[in-house]
């Protein structure tokens, strides 16, 4: 990521500059279709899988030109993207600030083509974990692992955050479908309500506590693993038998040992690993246990196939790459703000919470807000400033061709799908001041009625989007999907320049709260801090009197 010369001086940034402040204003989507027949052919892309079908992504409704495309594929090439990608692969530390590789590749080099960091193969340690997992996993689901009153462990509890969290959630729920019959719970927020109300549900006899952080320091997950301990203890009095109901997913195997987990039942990860890069590692046992060891590892084939996509296929046919560029030319040139994920599957309700970490957490320093929710629900709220609204928000739409759940005979899905393929329709197409006169006058309007409501119900259109359609959400094209996302925010960050592998952003406010805690624990009035932070705490200490 060095000794490349500022984004806004490279010569094709500025060439895209130029065509942009020239031709920008004008491009318009439905018109481009009607001037190029195949337009279709040359923006979409389709991905075969060995098992789970085609992968079509459907770039073709965006305000992009033949000669803007070209230009933003040089700039792929000017900023580097084939080198650094490489670095990547090669187990270069790509981390600059942290001085740290980047390999959740290597998590699912199904190939096991050896990944060196500082010449040493990573493979050997990376396939011992899985080994372990594989092991806990298949003990745990066939009652073999038991409890400390001889009991089937029946509810799995994950306490992490962020990273150590959302992947496990938002994979969970993705793969419901494949639930081993393991209830799964994950509790995350330092608000007592979280772990008070999951334990309400629970019985310690059979639950199993994964405590989830790579670094076992933060404050959250260490204050709930702690409750969560206690609880059991204050059950079941015997120490060791929290070696039968507490396990650990992390790099730091002192801090383990310290908190009274045996390392024996700690599953281990690699500095490598980023947080929200590691679904794939140790931290995936919950959605192991929760859809089972062969499952989770076809969510590792799958992100495997699309690494050696993103590694192997041409620029201009590699998915994550024309996310990537798409999304540099709405966010750099057009000055979009935000990016919409929009999953038309229940199953993927977390999907965007998910890629809000995995997105701003790494290049928040540079792109765009991103945000989403499921459809149809996200059309009844938040779409009409999609489709009227004065900013420009391009959207990536997600959906299955199958679903698992074919309600009425498959009837509902095709109403879901209708919705899906009928809103980038209207994104892009609109209704010009002539239609929406016609509908009027055709419901038998006239005159001042009909001339003070028209400009309402007329939509620009011109709105761009993705559309990203998987056979079905099976483990494997779960996996290649997440994977195409990352490597989408990879891309973008190699362009930008921002490094996507650190967080310090999160820092600060960590460093803060531990401060203010102890003015919280005295019984002093409270005059350090600026007047509103006064205020506010000691509004907080007068109501605990
Ligand atoms: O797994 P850990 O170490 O508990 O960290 C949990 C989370 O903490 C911070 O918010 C960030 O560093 C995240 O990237 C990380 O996922």
């Amino acid at each position: 990521m060095s000794g490349k010369v500022l984004l806004s001086q490279d010569p094709v940034y500025q060439q895209i500059q130029n065509y942009f402040k020239e031709n920008g204003a004008s491009i318009n989507i439905k018109k481009i279709f009607q001037e190029d027949d195949i337009r279709f052919d040359k923006f979409s892309l389709k991905l075969s899988t060995p098992e789970d079908g085609d992968i079509l992504l459907d770039y073709s409704k965006n305000r992009i030109t033949d000669d803007a495309w070209n230009m933003l594929l040089e700039l792929a090439e000017s900023r580097d993207v084939v080198k650094t990608r490489n670095d990547m692969f090669n187990g270069e530390r790509i981390n600059i600030t942290e001085n740290r590789a980047v390999l959740h590749v290597a998590l699912r080099n199904r190939s096991n083509k050896p990944i060196l960091v500082d010449g040493k193969d990573v493979m050997p340690e990376v396939n011992a974990v899985l080994a372990h997992m594989k092991e806990f996993t298949e003990q745990i689901l066939s009652g073999v692992w038991r409890g400390y009153t001889n009991k089937k462990i029946s509810d799995v509890v994950n306490i992490g955050i962020g990273g150590s969290d959302l992947g496990p959630l938002m994979v969970s729920e993705a793969l419901k479908a494949y639930n081993t019959g393991i209830r799964s719970h994950f509790v995350s927020n330092v608000d007592g309500t979280h772990i008070a109300e999951t334990l309400k549900k629970l019985d310690p006899e059979t639950t199993l506590f994964i405590i989830a952080s790579k670094t076992f320091t933060t404050q959250e997950t260490i204050t709930n693993a702690t409750a969560a301990k206690n609880w059991f203890l204050e059950r079941c009095s015997e120490k060791e038998h929290v070696a039968k109901h507490f396990v650990a997913l992390s790099t730091n195997k002192e801090k383990v040992a310290a908190f009274g987990i045996d390392t024996k039942n700690m599953f281990e990860f690699w500095d490598w690993v980023g947080g929200r890069y590691s679904l794939w590692s140790a931290i995936g046992l919950s959605i192991s246990l929760a859809i089972g060891f062969d499952n989770f590892e076809k969510l590792l084939e799958g992100a495997h196939y699309m690494d050696n996509h993103f590694l192997t296929a041409p620029l201009n046919e590699n998915a994550p790459v024309i996310l990537a560029l798409m999304g540099i030319w709405y966010s750099n040139f057009f000055g979009a703000e935000t990016h919409a994920l929009l999953p038309y599957d229940q199953y993927l309700h977390r999907f965007a919470a998910y890629f809000q970490q995995g997105d701003m957490e790494s290049n928040g320093k540079g792109g765009p807000i991103v945000w989403g929710e499921p459809g149809t629900n996200g059309q009844h709220a938040f779409y009409q400033l999609i489709h009227q609204g004065t900013r420009l928000i391009p959207c990536d739409f997600i959906a299955p061709v199958i679903t698992h759940n074919p309600v009425e005979n498959g009837a509902m899905h095709k109403i879901l799908l209708a919705n899906y393929l009928a809103q980038t329709e209207a994104l892009m197409m609109g209704k010009t001041e002539d239609q929406a006169r016609g509908e009027l006058e055709k419901a038998g309007m006239s005159g001042e009625q009909l001339e003070k409501l028209l400009p309402h119900k007329v939509f620009t259109g011109n709105r761009p989007t993705n559309s990203i359609l998987v056979k079905k959400v099976t483990p494997f094209t779960l996996g290649a999907l997440i994977a195409m996302y990352e490597h989408k925010i990879f891309t973008q960050g190699v362009i930008w320049d921002v490094n996507s592998f650190d967080q310090w952003g999160v820092e600060l406010g960590k460093q803060l709260a531990k401060a203010i805690e102890a003015d919280l624990v005295n019984s002093n009035k409270i005059t350090s801090h600026d007047s509103s932070t006064n205020g506010l705490i000691n509004f907080i200490k007068t109501h605990w009197e």
